[in-house]
């Protein structure tokens, strides 16, 4: 028998009145994988994941979550998942402790599980250090982190990532994602994340979907869409052949954004 698939999208649309932002979207994501969404700016990554969490409504086509059909089962589906946005989560005049523990109230964590669970979030993490802090004080790197414990305090099955290390430095990256991968090996939760570092999706995801102009236009893993192009191929060559260069300037533009908004937060 096989297993219920993470996510599956079945002719998924989306459309903001003449622009279909996400244009028939065919997409299955098996349990315990680490998923790449990849594109460039506008490709419909977005837009896709705000779907997957109930967020948007499914114009046209279907989802479904752990065999859950979003649109019917839409406050199950959200039972199941932990997502961490782009834009700001952590209340930077609370300490992360606070924070988490906010979260764990609003996601129904069991009274009695609540101060454990934040404590263990935070652990695995790595901020139980300076968990009773302002976030305020925190580095860019350090709020990512929270986040992220914010997201995992509910234990979700699914966690989803929507640019998790994007305005961070190199350090502060690989930490992100170390704390990542030691939650899927720990408990085998799935997580689907976008990323435009082709760096970060080689050496994290199992799997990858290059997005472009609201398709899927190349999927697999990143060894097999390597070989797809040719000997000594690369990831980055194989984006630049689906996407038509659109890469070099708009990852620039894209984290030159990301480092304002981080700044912004911080400050
Ligand atoms: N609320 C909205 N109203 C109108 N158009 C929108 C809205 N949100 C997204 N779009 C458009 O839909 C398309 C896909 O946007 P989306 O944000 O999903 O892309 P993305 O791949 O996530 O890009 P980025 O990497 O910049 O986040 C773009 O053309 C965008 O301008």
């Amino acid at each position: 028998m096989t297993e219920t698939p993470a996510i599956r999208c079945t002719g998924l649309r989306h459309t903001f009145g003449e622009t279909a932002a996400v244009d028939g979207v065919d997409l299955e994501i098996t349990a315990g994988q680490v998923f790449g969404l990849l594109g460039p700016n506008g490709a419909g990554k977005t837009t896709t994941i705000r779907m997957i969490t109930t967020l948007l409504p499914v114009t046209e086509g279907r989802i479904e979550v752990f065999g859950l059909d979003v649109t019917r089962r839409r406050m199950a589906v959200r039972r199941l998942i932990g997502y961490v946005p782009q834009q700001l989560s952590a209340d930077a005049t609370l300490t992360g402790r606070e924070n988490v523990a906010l979260f764990a109230r609003l996601f129904d964590v069991p009274r009695k599980q609540r101060k454990h669970r934040v404590a263990e979030a935070l652990e695995i993490v790595g901020l139980t250090g300076d968990a009773d802090r302002q976030a305020s004080g925190y580095s860019g790197g350090m709020i990512r982190r929270l986040e992220l414990a914010q997201a995992l305090v509910s234990s979700p099955r699914l966690l989803i990532l929507d640019e998790p290390t994007i305005g961070l430095d190199p350090i502060a990256r690989s930490n992100v994602w170390e704390r990542i991968e030691q939650v899927r090996v720990e408990t085998g939760m799935t997580v689907l994340v976008t990323t435009h570092y082709m760096d970060e999706a080689e050496q994290y995801c199992d799997r990858i979907a290059l997005m472009h102009r609201g398709r899927i236009r190349s999927l697999g893993s990143p060894a097999e869409l390597e070989a797809g192009l040719g000997p000594e191929s690369t990831l980055d060559d194989v984006f630049r052949a689906v996407t038509g260069d659109q890469l070099e300037d708009g990852g620039g533009i894209r984290d030159v954004r990301a480092a304002r908004r981080t700044a912004r937060r911080l400050g």
